[in-house]
C-alpha cells in the first residue's frame, strides 16, 4: 500500500493508474476506521483496480471547535487495517496541503441543506462539498464510495456531482451496525460506558418508528411517540428526529405510494453527538 501525503502525489498516482487502463475507486474518510469504513473499501476493491482511501479530518466541515479537537485520530492503527482489505493507496494530507489558502468557496444546495445536519451544523455541507470536490479533482476516480449512515451527506454529494458534472459514479453502501444495533461511528470511541449502554436506543427508536410508518400511522404521531421514547432516557438529548422524503429530504406530511421515506435522528450522549437513519422503500 502506497502512502501519499501531497496533492501532487495523489494526482500523479491516479493519473498513472488511469493511463494504464485501471479503474480507480475513492473512499473518503476522516479516519478512526471501523467495519463501516472497511466495507466501503471492500466494495471499492470488488469494483475497481485501484482503491484510494483518504483520511483527513476536514476542519472546514466542523461547526464546533471542540468536536474537531476531540475527533479521534489513530493514523497508525488505520493504516494497519487498510492494507488487508485491499486499499492500494492511502492519502493522508496535512491541512495546509488541502487548504494552501483559506477556503472561501460557497455552495448552495437549497432545500437539501436547509434541514437536519445542514440546519443544525451551519457551514457543514459547505465544508464537506469543498473537500469532496478537491478530492474528486485530485483523484479523478471512476467511482466514489459513501455510507448510508450519512444519508443527507450522500444526497448532497449526488447533487454536487450532478451540478458540477463530475465524471464519476457515487456508490452508497449500507450502514454497518454493532451487534446491539448501534451504527458504527468513529465518534462511538468517545462514548463513556453508560452512554454506550444507552446508545442502541437510537436504532431501537428508528426501528419502532419505521414499523409505525409501514402501518400507516401519521408522521406527526410517529414523531411524537419517538420523541417520548427518547425523553424517557436521561442520558440522551435528542437534537432532531425527522421523517422525510428520502430523495428531497423534506419533512413528510403524508405518505405517498412509491416514494422512499428516510427516518433520521441526531442526539447527544454525554457530549458526543451521533446520527443515524433508516430508509423505508416506498
Ligand atoms: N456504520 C457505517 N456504515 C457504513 N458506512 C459508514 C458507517 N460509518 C461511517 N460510514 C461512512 O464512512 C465514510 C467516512 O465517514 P467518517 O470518517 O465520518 O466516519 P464516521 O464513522 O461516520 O464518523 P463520525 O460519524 O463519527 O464522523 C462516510 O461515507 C460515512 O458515511
Ligand atoms: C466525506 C467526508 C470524508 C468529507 O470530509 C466526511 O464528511 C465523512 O467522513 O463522512
Ligand atoms: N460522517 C460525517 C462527518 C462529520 O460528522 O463531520
Amino acid at each position: 500500500m502506497q502512502i501519499l501525503t501531497t496533492a501532487a502525489g495523489l494526482q500523479a498516482y491516479t493519473e498513472q493508474a488511469r493511463q494504464a487502463g485501471k479503474r480507480v475507486g475513492l473512499v473518503p474518510t476522516m479516519g478512526a476506521l471501523h467495519d463501516g469504513h472497511l466495507q466501503l473499501v471492500q466494495a471499492a476493491r470488488t469494483d475497481c483496480d485501484e482503491v484510494i482511501v483518504s483520511i483527513f479530518v476536514n476542519p472546514t466541515q466542523f461547526n464546533n471547535a471542540e468536536d474537531f479537537r476531540l475527533y479521534p485520530r489513530v493514523p497508525e492503527a488505520d493504516a494497519v487495517l487498510l492494507e488487508p482489505v485491499g486499499c492500494t493507496a492511502l492519502f493522508v494530507p496535512s491541512v495546509p496541503e488541502v487548504y494552501p489558502q483559506p477556503a472561501v468557496l460557497r455552495f448552495d444546495f437549497g432545500p437539501l441543506e436547509q434541514v437536519m445536519e445542514g440546519a443544525h451544523r451551519p457551514g457543514h455541507f459547505n465544508g464537506v462539498a469543498t473537500v469532496v470536490s478537491k478530492l474528486f479533482h485530485l483523484a479523478r476516480p471512476h467511482r466514489a464510495y459513501f455510507g448510508q449512515k450519512d444519508w443527507q451527506q450522500v444526497t448532497v454529494i449526488r447533487q454536487l456531482v450532478a451540478d458540477l458534472s463530475f465524471d464519476l459514479e457515487i456508490v452508497t453502501c449500507p450502514t454497518i451496525r454493532e451487534p446491539d444495533g448501534l451504527a458504527m461511528s468513529s465518534r462511538n470511541r468517545r462514548l463513556e460506558p453508560v452512554a454506550r449502554a444507552a446508545a442502541p436506543l437510537l436504532h431501537q427508536v428508528l426501528q419502532a418508528a419505521a414499523a409505525e410508518v409501514r402501518q400507516g400511522v401519521s408522521p406527526s404521531e410517529v414523531m411524537a411517540t419517538a420523541e417520548a421514547a427518547l425523553r424517557r432516557e436521561p442520558l440522551i438529548t435528542p437534537e432532531y428526529f425527522e421523517i422525510a422524503d428520502a430523495q428531497t429530504l423534506q419533512p413528510l406530511v403524508d405518505y405517498a405510494a412509491g416514494r422512499d421515506v428516510v427516518l433520521c435522528i441526531a442526539a447527544h450522549l454525554g457530549g458526543v453527538r451521533l446520527i443515524d437513519n433508516l430508509v423505508i422503500a416506498g
